[in-house]
């Protein structure tokens, strides 16, 4: 189990003034939703949570260790982030790019064991890919390859999950199938935040929610005393209708 925490941290967008200085704490069991319109800042905050952007001030702390000073491997130990985009280096094949979760584990020139093999069959079986393995992963679908993307940090198996938009591309089963996932995953003590554009995935599935404001302003809390409809059309400048549905809030964009 580990902790992600920030101590004021500002995220660098260029070209844009500060915004609001954010500390957070994502603990073990507790999944997050990062809300807001295009362009706000949640893909610039998950890549400076997983220490691939440097902050503007502030500062990123794992397990009490400051971020900037842990080696890559070690940080993939322990964190784990899903992509938006999926950049193609090499051709690949679905179960070579899942094993390339266990590579934090490996030393450099270590072949991957039976063990980890079967880690990564796990990963795929359990995101209904596990018949892709022969497939090079250039070929798949958008949702295949976000399954295939997903499968892979569940093969790297890292104690915080950092995931952007993990429902892009993805049926509604499919979406369904990831969230309860991420549950379980916490469940089990891991520590999930993702980006989100969907306001009923969140207010279903989340704990918490970090709402980012066009002008910089963050505001961040329990879902039932963040997800408001006054404060979420003036999230996205748009007007909402709420209901709910066995007891969980449903909004409809009007
Ligand atoms: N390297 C860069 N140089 C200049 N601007 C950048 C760079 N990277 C990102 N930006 C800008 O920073 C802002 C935040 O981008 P970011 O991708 O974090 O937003 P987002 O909230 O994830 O958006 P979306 O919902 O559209 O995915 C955007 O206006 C983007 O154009």
């Amino acid at each position: 189990m580990s902790v992600l925490k920030t101590d004021e941290l500002v995220i660098d967008i260029p070209g844009r003034a500060s915004g609001s200085a954010l500390s957070l704490t994502l603990s073990p069991g507790e999944v997050w939703g990062v809300l807001g319109p295009n362009g706000v800042g949640k893909t610039t905050l998950l890549h400076t949570l997983a220490g691939l952007r440097t902050p503007r001030s502030g500062q990123v702390r794992l397990d009490g260790n400051l971020l900037a000073d842990m080696g890559r491997r070690r940080i993939a130990r322990h964190l784990g982030l899903v992509f938006q985009e999926h950049q193609d280096g090499f051709p690949a094949t679905v179960l070579e790019t899942a094993l390339v979760g266990r590579h934090p584990w490996l030393s450099p020139w270590q072949m991957e064991s039976a063990s980890d093999l079967g880690r990564a069959r796990d990963a795929l079986e359990r995101m209904d890919a596990v018949d892709l393995e022969h497939r090079l992963v250039h070929t798949l679908s958008g949702g295949e390859r976000q399954r295939v993307s997903i499968a892979t940090v569940l093969t790297q198996d890292p104690a915080i999950w950092l995931l952007d938009e993990p429902t892009n591309h993805l049926d509604l089963h499919h979406q369904v199938a990831v969230m309860k996932l991420l549950r379980e995953l916490a469940g089990a003590g891991r520590g999930i935040l993702m980006g989100l554009h969907d306001l009923n995935l969140a207010a279903r599935w989340c704990d918490q929610v970090l709402l980012m404001f066009p002008d910089g302003r963050a505001c961040w809390g329990p879902v039932r005393e963040m997800l408001l409809p006054s404060v979420l059309e003036s999230l996205y400048g748009q007007p909402l209708k709420a209901t709910e549905l066995d007891g969980c809030p449903v909004f409809i964009p009007v």
